[in-house]
């Protein structure tokens, strides 16, 4: 059957213009019998064929007022239903208080249970609380309960842990839900059940969980590691993208599968991404300290949504804070610290070797009062003693319009 549909499909694609007809007078061919000339015809196939056979096909029949075929019909419908399948979606994130970590609604199990949870794309489990949370760890914060989802499904002795850098940690057991986040639904992830959670994350009411979007090879699932939602849904996108537009002290976005023109100015610049350690790995090529030249360094970081500052070299942050008077490392704070005016110089760094830096604009780098006299504040760039990278946190990250490409592991910058 398949072969009749493609030979009617052959000859009624050359009458339908499917295929490129490639002629060419050739004179050597051109005979004078009866005063007509002869030319060839060379043929080239149509790559695309295959992909819009039976669309072709059906043109055809119509051309000629004749009914389709039922299965061409079918065909057409499978088409359509794959057509409709490519999606895209956009979902409001909110800082809390000082920007310290941005909350985005995600709805969880059938009907949906809306959690709020911190988008980080520095780690790679979505876990929740839940009510398997010991009510004593609990203090405010909405609770995903599998008992009245009809979708859930317990993985039994499936366990997680995970420990942060900020000495948070958390772990529990794990479930398999639908997930909404931006209007797409994974019908089948997992959702990690926290049984156990620090002291950071119960004062921390406001937060419900976090919803991972580094690479799954960081994923504490045991005995077997899960993908994260992001992992699930890339291939429904139209493109195997998501992108992140924070804001200082005002609701950002995350968008998936297409980049938004309206919300980055100028190019995008992309840099390649090491993924061997499950993070967005980069390396910047320099950074400029206010109006000063760029200078050429190589930094290499990571793109991390759920780590509030920024992270550089101490070599790097010493040069900033030298710059403005009054600016001392407190070591009771174990931070750099410097006067809440006047404004602090800007600080740029470079994206990719097309001369495109992303500036963060002084104010940012005033983190938060200290004193309740407020004249001295935390800064917002720190050091990366100890970790092994650096971490291009929510203080960079809001200074910029940022495209995290699953599909050609890199990232894009644009200033906005
Ligand atoms: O908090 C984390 C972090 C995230 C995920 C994991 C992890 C362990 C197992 C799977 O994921 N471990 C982390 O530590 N930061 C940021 C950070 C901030 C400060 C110091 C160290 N780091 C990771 C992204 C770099």
């Amino acid at each position: 059957m398949v072969r009749v549909t493609f030979t009617i499909a052959l000859v009624l694609g050359y009458m339908t213009g499917t295929f490129p007809l490639e002629t060419s007078l050739r004179s050597d061919d051109t005979h004078h019998t009866g005063g007509g000339k002869t030319f060839s015809v060379r043929q080239v196939s149509n790559p695309d064929f295959i992909r819009s056979g039976p669309y072709q096909l059906a043109k055809a029949y119509k051309k000629f007022g004749v009914p389709l075929p039922e299965d061409l019909k079918n065909a057409l419908g499978r088409l359509r239903l794959e057509k409709r399948k490519r999606s895209t979606g956009n979902e409001v994130t909110k800082p809390e208080s000082y920007d310290v970590e941005y909350l985005t609604p995600v709805s969880i199990g059938t009907p949906g249970q809306v959690l709020h949870l911190d988008i980080d794309t520095g780690s790679s489990d979505l876990w929740v609380f839940s009510s398997e949370t010991p009510s004593n760890l609990v203090n405010g914060q909405s609770l995903y309960e599998p008992a009245k989802s009809s979708t859930a499904q317990k993985l039994e002795g499936y366990t997680w842990k995970i420990s942060y850098g900020d000495g948070s940690s958390s772990s529990g057991v794990v479930y398999r839900d639908s997930v909404t986040l931006g209007g797409l639904t994974v019908s089948s992830q997992a959702v990690e059940a926290a049984t156990q959670v620090s002291e950071e994350f119960t004062s921390d009411s406001n937060n419900d969980g976090l919803l991972g979007l580094g690479f799954g090879s960081l994923n504490t699932v045991q005995p077997k590691g899960q993908k994260t939602w992001f992992e699930n849904i890339m291939q429904e996108l139209d493109s195997p993208i998501f992108t992140a537009d924070l804001k200082a002290g005002e609701p950002g976005t995350y968008n998936f599968g297409y980049i938004d023109k309206n919300a980055h100015i100028g190019n995008i610049s992309y840099v390649s991404v090491n993924d061997s350690n499950g993070y967005w790995t980069w390396t910047s090529p320099g950074y400029a300290i206010g109006t000063g030249a760029l200078v050429s360094t190589q930094i290499m970081g990571i793109a991390d949504t759920g780590t509030t500052l920024l992270l550089l070299p101490s070599t790097i942050v010493v040069m900033y804070y030298a710059q403005i008077p009054g600016a001392l490392y407190d070591a009771t704070q174990g931070a750099y610290t410097l006067p809440c005016s006047p404004t602090p110089p800007d600080f740029s760094f470079a994206v990719g070797d097309d001369g495109q830096v992303i500036t963060i604009p002084g104010e940012y780098i005033l983190y938060a009062a200290i004193t309740s006299i407020g004249t001295m504040c935390f800064g917002g760039i720190q050091a990366d003693s100890g970790i092994g990278f650096s971490i291009f946190g929510d203080v960079a990250l809001k200074a910029a319009f940022v495209v995290f490409d699953g599909g050609k592991k890199r990232l894009g910058w644009a200033s906005k």
